[in-house]
C-alpha cells in the first residue's frame, strides 16, 4: 500500500521520531475486526470467551460472519476495536436524552442503545437518505425499542430541538485516514484540501449541534480521521466559538493517549481529549472529545408536541391487545400510534416534529390486515424470549430454513398461532404454526443462503 506524498510529508513533520512506527502500523494487514455483545441478549459463552477491548464495555476482538446466527439476531454488531472508544466516552445513563446525530450505519447508536438499557430517548439521524436505511435495519436487528429514526441535516433538527438533550454525539463525516489501512480506496478521494473541506462541513454541523445540548448536557465529537485540522484545531475553535463549552477529561486506558495541543493553538485543555493510534492499540485509530455546557447557560424551550402518527381505532387496540397478552405475555407501556396500517410505539415526550423526515416513528410493533394482526420483525428482535409467552425454540438447521424464506415442519403440533422462534436463546423472528407447519415471516428483503463456512 502506498501512502499519499503528502500525506507521508505532513505526518513526518507532525509525528518526528514515532512517524516511521505509525507509517508502518498503517501499511501492515494486521486484522482488528472486533464486536460488541449485545447486553440485552443471553449472550453465549463462546462469543465472551473472546480477548476482550480494554477499554470497551462489551467489546471483543475477532470476527463474527455477517451470515451467522450471532449477527441475524443482533447477539452481536461488527465493529472496528477502536470506533468503540467513542460509545464508551459518551456512556449515557439510563433514561436520558441522547441524539446521535450522525448515525448511519449505527455502531455507535446501538453502542449507545445498550448503556440506555431500553429507558430514556435515543434520537438517531443519519443524513443520506440510502444510508438511514442501513442505519434501521441495525437499529432493529439489535432490538432497540426506544429509538426515533430520523432523516434530516443538523440544520433541520437544531430548529426542533433546542437545549433538549443529556447528550449529543457528532461522529463527524471526515477525511477517514484511520480507514486508509481497512479500506485502501478511501486513500483515492484524500488530499490536503479535502481535509479543509471535511473541516469546513464539521463546523457547521458542530454549529448546529451545540444548538441541541441542554445547559448541563454533553456534546461527544469523534472522527476516525488523524488531521489535526479536523481534530484538535476544530475542538479548538469550538470552545473559542461557544465559550458556554468546556472540554472535560476523556478517561484514557489501554494504549489510548492524551491528544496534541501543539498540534492546534497550544490551549492545555485539549489534552483532555483522546487519540487512538495504531501504533500504540490494536485499532485503526480515532480522535474522541467530550465537551461540557455550561449548567446555567440560557435554555431555550422545544415547541409543541409530536404528532408521530393516527390514533388506534377500538378494532386496531383490541387486536394488538389480544396479540400481545397471548403471544408476548404483556402489553408494552407506551404511546402507541399507526402510520396507514403499521403500528409503532413511539417515544413519549417529543417536540413537535412536522418540519423533521421522521424515518421510524418507535419501535415497529406490526400491521394490521384484514381483522388481524401482523407482528414485526423488529418487535421480534426487541422481545426477551425469557419473559415472552408463546416461543419456539428451532435447531441450527431450521434457522438456516428460517432465515432463507421457507417454511419449517415441526414433528409435533403446538397449540395454532404466532410464536417468537428461538435458536440457542436468541430470537430470531415470529412464526406462525398452523398444525406442524410454522409459516415464514422472515422478511423478504433480509433472506439469506448459509453456506457452510459460515457456520464455522
Ligand atoms: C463517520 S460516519 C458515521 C458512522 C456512524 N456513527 C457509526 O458508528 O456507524 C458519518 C456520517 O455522517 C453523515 N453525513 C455526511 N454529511 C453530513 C452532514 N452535512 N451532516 C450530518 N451528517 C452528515 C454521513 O452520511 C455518514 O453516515
Amino acid at each position: 500500500m502506498n501512502l499519499p506524498d503528502d500525506f507521508i510529508t505532513k505526518y513526518q513533520g507532525l509525528l518526528g521520531d514515532d512517524a516511521p512506527a505509525f507509517f508502518a502500523s498503517l501499511t501492515t494487514d494486521e486484522n482488528t475486526a472486533g464486536y460488541r455483545v449485545n447486553p440485552q441478549r443471553q449472550v453465549p459463552a463462546k462469543l465472551t470467551a473472546a480477548p476482550g477491548v480494554p477499554y470497551a464495555q462489551w467489546g471483543y476482538f475477532g470476527g463474527v460472519k455477517g451470515r451467522s446466527l450471532a449477527h441475524q439476531s443482533g447477539t452481536v454488531y461488527s465493529q472496528e476495536p477502536s470506533a468503540m472508544f467513542v460509545g464508551a466516552t459518551a456512556a449515557p445513563q439510563p433514561g436520558e436524552r441522547v441524539l446521535d446525530l450522525c448515525a448511519a450505519p449505527g455502531g455507535k447508536t446501538t453502542h449507545l442503545a445498550s448503556y440506555l438499557q431500553g429507558r430514556g430517548l435515543l434520537v438517531t439521524n443519519e443524513i443520506n437518505r440510502k444510508r438511514v436505511r442501513v442505519l434501521a435495519e441495525n437499529v432493529e436487528r439489535f432490538g432497540v425499542p426506544n429509538a426515533l429514526i430520523l432523516n434530516d441535516s443538523p440544520d433541520t433538527l437544531s430548529p426542533v430541538f433546542p437545549d433538549f438533550f443529556d447528550k449529543v454525539l457528532v461522529d463527524a463525516p471526515c477525511s477517514g485516514e484511520g480507514m486508509f489501512r481497512k479500506d485502501p480506496a478511501a486513500m483515492d478521494y484524500w488530499s490536503l484540501d479535502y481535509v479543509q473541506d471535511c473541516a469546513t462541513r464539521q463546523r457547521e454541523i458542530l454549529t448546529e449541534a451545540v444548538k441541541m445540548v441542554k445547559p448541563g448536557g454533553q456534546l461527544i465529537y469523534s472522527t476516525c480521521t488523524f488531521a489535526p485540522e479536523e481534530d484538535e484545531q476544530m475542538m479548538a475553535w469550538l470552545v473559542q466559538t461557544f465559550p458556554e463549552f468546556s472540554l472535560v477529561p476523556v478517561a484514557k486506558s489501554g494504549g489510548v493517549v492524551d491528544a496534541r495541543p501543539d498540534w492546534a493553538d497550544g490551549n492545555p485543555d485539549l489534552a483532555k481529549a483522546a487519540r487512538l493510534f495504531p501504533q500504540l492499540l490494536r485499532g485503526e485509530g480515532h480522535f474522541v472529545a467530550k465537551l461540557q455546557r455550561a449548567a446555567d447557560a440560557p435554555a431555550g424551550k422545544a415547541k409543541g408536541h409530536a404528532q408521530l402518527g393516527q390514533k388506534l381505532s377500538s378494532d386496531q387496540r383490541q387486536l394488538w391487545q389480544a396479540f400481545a397478552q397471548e403471544v408476548l405475555g404483556t402489553v408494552p407501556a407506551g404511546d402507541l400510534v399507526t402510520v396507514k396500517d403499521q403500528l409503532f410505539l413511539a417515544p413519549s415526550d417529543l417536540p413537535d416534529l412536522k418540519h423533521a423526515h421522521v424515518f421510524r416513528p418507535g419501535l415497529h410493533l406490526g400491521t394490521f390486515k384484514k381483522n388481524r394482526f401482523e407482528p414485526a420483525y423488529a418487535l421480534a428482535l426487541a422481545s426477551d424470549p425469557q419473559h415472552t409467552a408463546h416461543t419456539l425454540a428451532i435447531d441450527l438447521d431450521q434457522w438456516q430454513q428460517w432465515v432463507h424464506g421457507d417454511a419449517l415442519t415441526l414433528t409435533a403440533a403446538p397449540a395454532k398461532g404466532w410464536y417468537l422462534l428461538t435458536c440457542d436463546a436468541q430470537p430470531v423472528g415470529f412464526g406462525k404454526v398452523v398444525g406442524t407447519t410454522v409459516k415464514n415471516f422472515f422478511p423478504k428483503g433480509l433472506r439469506f443462503t448459509v453456506y457452510p463456512e459460515d457456520l464455522l
